[in-house]
């Protein structure tokens, strides 16, 4: 058993040593590192309307800077990478504050694959209901309650073109065809937009996967982080998203790229009961938000491989199924024992089927905002 996160290095990475996660050694011949908001950007690339006017308090209060003109959606084709591996650069872009190595990104060679299949943006006509896209009537849960507590809890929202997300990530809700916000996303997504803590109960299949991952998509395009530490064969992801099972990771993930496809920001998922060797290929190439089941991500901790520094949107899902399934000490461990920030530093989003008294002991600790959906047979 190891004692320490920082003393379990380990070279069981596939691929050379060289190849190794952003040592100190690789670093001089690197060239620069880019930030996921500009990597995918041709040099004439337009800008973005985003509907910043409507936004106000939400993303005023969250003090998030670069709100506009971030995101061109311009095609893959372009330059975009200056950088051989963006995983490893040491260096970072200097100026602003901003990007610095983090083991983030879409590294030099690697070509991002349409999730969607084809690049067409239904504009209206091919967008009918939500029905026909999901199969489910997100009208039927309309009249269901929401309860919120807490302080100051930001208002709903009816339509997407209310929040500004940015221009690609809006590009992607057409792409998936949402015409209109479940209510959980009407609700979690200002909250969460405005920088607060939060836990959502809703049922299964309301449209959580978007809630979170709106926003920590959106906040990964727009934020300013500080450089990636030298020295360290770790990646440092700026979002976690902790699921109970590998099915669920694995739908995550896949909704996941679909929602930050031409966004530069890179999702990887990890989970255990297949060879490590894939995955860790796949964190070397760069990552941003590392979609996880408990028992890889510890193991990956343990081996030094991945370090939660950097962290700063954490999203627990089917936080009641974890308790099931008795993930709690490892939970804890991930959130309490590792070098992830304190909560203040990082954002924190709990979301959970039901709401049993468990999961109100267990994790309510760290959560300001709770939002309260009952569930009703559709
Ligand atoms: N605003 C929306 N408009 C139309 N379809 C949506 C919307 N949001 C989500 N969906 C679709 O609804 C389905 C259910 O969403 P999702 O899987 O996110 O629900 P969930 O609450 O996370 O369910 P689970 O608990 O099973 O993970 C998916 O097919 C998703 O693409």
């Amino acid at each position: 058993m190891r004692t320490s996160w920082a003393d379990a290095v380990e070279n069981v990475a596939s691929g050379s040593e060289n190849n190794g996660a952003g040592g100190a050694t690789a670093a001089s011949s690197k060239p620069a590192y880019v930030p996921p908001h500009l990597r995918n950007r041709t040099p004439a690339s337009g800008q973005v309307a985003g509907s910043a006017a409507s936004q106000g308090s939400a993303l005023a209060t969250n003090d998030r800077s670069g709100q506009s003109g971030q995101t061109s959606g311009s095609r893959w084709a372009a330059p975009r990478y200056e950088n051989g591996r963006s995983g490893y650069v040491t260096g970072g872009r200097g100026g602003g504050g901003g990007w610095g190595n983090r083991g983030g990104g879409w590294g030099g060679r690697d070509v991002e694959v349409n999730p969607f299949g084809n690049d067409d943006i239904d504009t209206s006509e091919e967008i009918k209901t939500e029905q026909e896209n999901s199969g489910i009537n997100f009208d039927a849960y309309e009249d269901i309650p929401v309860e919120t507590s807490g302080e100051n809890v930001p208002p709903p929202v009816n339509t997407f073109a209310e929040i500004d997300l940015g221009e690609a990530l809006n590009n992607n809700i057409r792409r998936c065809k949402y015409v209109k916000p479940t209510p959980v996303q009407r609700y979690t997504i200002p909250i969460s937009l405005a920088g607060r803590d939060l836990m959502a109960c809703a049922q299964t299949g309301s449209g959580k996967t978007a809630a979170f991952c709106f926003p920590i998509i959106s906040g990964i395009m727009r934020g300013q982080f500080p450089q990636r530490p030298r020295g360290t064969r770790a990646v440092f992801p700026l979002a976690l998203i902790i699921s109970p099972t590998r099915e669920l990771s694995c739908q995550i993930h896949e909704e996941a790229r679909k929602f930050s496809y031409q966004t530069g920001v890179k999702v990887v998922v990890v989970y255990g009961g297949t060879p490590i060797n894939q995955q860790l290929r796949e964190l070397e190439r760069g990552v941003d938000i590392l979609v996880a089941t408990p028992g890889r991500l510890v193991d990956l901790l343990e081996r030094a491989k991945v370090s939660l520094q950097m962290i700063r949107y954490l999203a627990l899902d089917e936080a009641d199924r974890m308790l099931d399934m008795g993930f709690e000490p490892q939970i804890r461990k991930i959130v309490e024992q590792t070098d992830m920030p304190p909560p203040g530093e990082r954002q924190t989003m709990l979301f959970s089927a039901t709401f049993p008294k468990e999961i109100q002991v267990c994790w309510l600790f760290f959560i300001s905002t709770v939002l309260y959906q009952k569930k009703k047979e559709l």
